[in-house]
């Protein structure tokens, strides 16, 4: 099992990654004499839900199972978690466990800052792109019909702990929206990671072992010193280190918006996110042609989606852009590439580019 710490001044929490962790319950010793409630999905519900209750001794009304999927994190699935939470009596010390992808995670997460003004929260995460993103760092929140993950809070996780032997039942376009979010870390902060992925592309696909455990441990590092620095996304207006983390991100969610989140998942929409922000980058003379075309290149060769959706259009991209939680007076704030491993936050960029990357990605 790797361990690594997620360091905020006084405060911190492990993450453990490792397969077969679900199986040791002594990992939650912790927590488990605390009132417990869990939430889960049907899908992860029916492969691991069984396991995880019976090593908390887990009463089934205290266990609360959703629809899967993007659209259950919304305003309303909070309303039914807090009606639940109530009518179960969960007083202010019980702890809340989210066990599956990155929407049980952003959704529970929240319900637990929120809940009688917040309450502790643990995060098993089932994805691999839960494993290797959401699951650290504490954001949390529900998406709104005009914009995605637009009502949140920041509330970190007392633990984290990746089992990735869950990975082997998560089908494999579920898993290449992981791999996205995987190289987005290359793309923003490690360019030997990123060469590391070219090699080990396969590899990782197949959920070889060796190349799955560094992977997730190497997101998992990167997320967490980023996180370190900046836990709030405050720093320097809001253009400091943690807003690298959204590198391809404000087109994403132009994406996941328009397709109303039940047609691209979050990790397809980076992937397409991920190949503009290079285009833009290279057309802004920033990020060589090159390197630009290797990026898009390792996420076509993953097999995940490089062109918007049907029918998008640049107005569309240009209307839900400017919603983006990144706008400052104004004016749209990107995150792009000085090189590939090295990315940057910019306001300041010729706009005529932008247009440019819109109409050729929209033709
Ligand atoms: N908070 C953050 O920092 C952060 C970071 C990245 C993404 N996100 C959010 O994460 C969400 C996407 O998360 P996701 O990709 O994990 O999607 P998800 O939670 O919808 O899970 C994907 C699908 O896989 C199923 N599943 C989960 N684990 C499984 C397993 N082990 N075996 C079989 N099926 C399994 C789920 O039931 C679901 O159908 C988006 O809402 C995105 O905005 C948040
Ligand atoms: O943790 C972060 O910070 C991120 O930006 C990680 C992203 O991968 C993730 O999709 C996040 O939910 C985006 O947050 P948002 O603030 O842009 O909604
Ligand atoms: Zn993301």
């Amino acid at each position: 099992m790797d361990t690594l710490d997620v360091e905020l001044g006084t405060r911190r929490y492990p993450i453990h990654i490792g397969a077969g962790l679900l199986q040791r319950p002594d990992l939650l010793d912790a927590v488990r004499t605390r009132p417990l409630r869990l939430i889960t999905d049907q899908h992860v519900a029916a492969h691991y839900l069984a396991g995880v209750q019976g090593s908390l001794s887990l009463d089934s009304q205290h266990v609360l199972v959703l629809p899967p999927g993007e659209t259950s994190k919304t305003l309303a699935s909070v309303e039914q978690i807090m009606d639940w939470l109530l009518a179960s009596r969960l007083p202010r010390d019980g702890l809340l466990i989210a066990l599956g992808g990155g929407v049980i995670g952003d959704l529970v997460g929240f319900c637990a800052a929120i809940y009688q003004r917040g309450i502790d929260f643990v995060q098993l995460p089932t994805t691999l792109l839960a494993q290797v993103d959401s699951s650290v760092g504490g954001k949390t929140g529900v998406n709104h019909p005009r914009g995605k993950n637009m009502i949140g809070a920041f509330h970190q996780p007392r633990l984290v702990l990746a089992d990735t032997a869950t990975l082997v039942t998560l089908p494999v376009r579920e898993r290449l929206a992981g791999i996205a979010e995987i190289i987005k870390y290359g793309m923003l902060g490690d360019a030997g990671f990123f060469a590391w992925l070219e090699q080990k592309l396969e590899a990782l696909l197949a959920l070889d072992d060796a190349a799955l455990r560094y992977a997730v441990r190497r997101s998992c590092e990167m997320k967490a010193a980023i996180v370190a620095q900046d836990e709030r996304e405050s720093l320097a207006g809001g253009a400091g280190p943690r807003a690298l983390l959204n590198l391809g991100h404000t087109f994403a969610h132009a994406i996941e918006t328009f397709t109303h989140y039940n047609e691209w998942l979050h990790g397809e929409a980076v992937a397409v996110g991920l190949c503009m922000a290079a285009d833009l980058s290279a057309r802004l003379g920033w990020l060589s042609t090159p390197d630009a075309q290797r990026c898009r290149q390792l996420i076509e060769r993953s097999g995940l989606p490089v062109q918007v959706p049907a029918g998008m259009r640049a107005d569309d991209f240009r209307a839900l852009m400017s919603l983006d939680k990144k706008v400052a007076s104004g004016k749209l704030r990107l995150i792009l590439m000085r090189r590939l491993g090295e990315a940057v936050v910019s306001g300041d960029f010729d706009p005529a580019a932008l247009d440019a990357t819109l109409r050729h990605y929209t033709a």
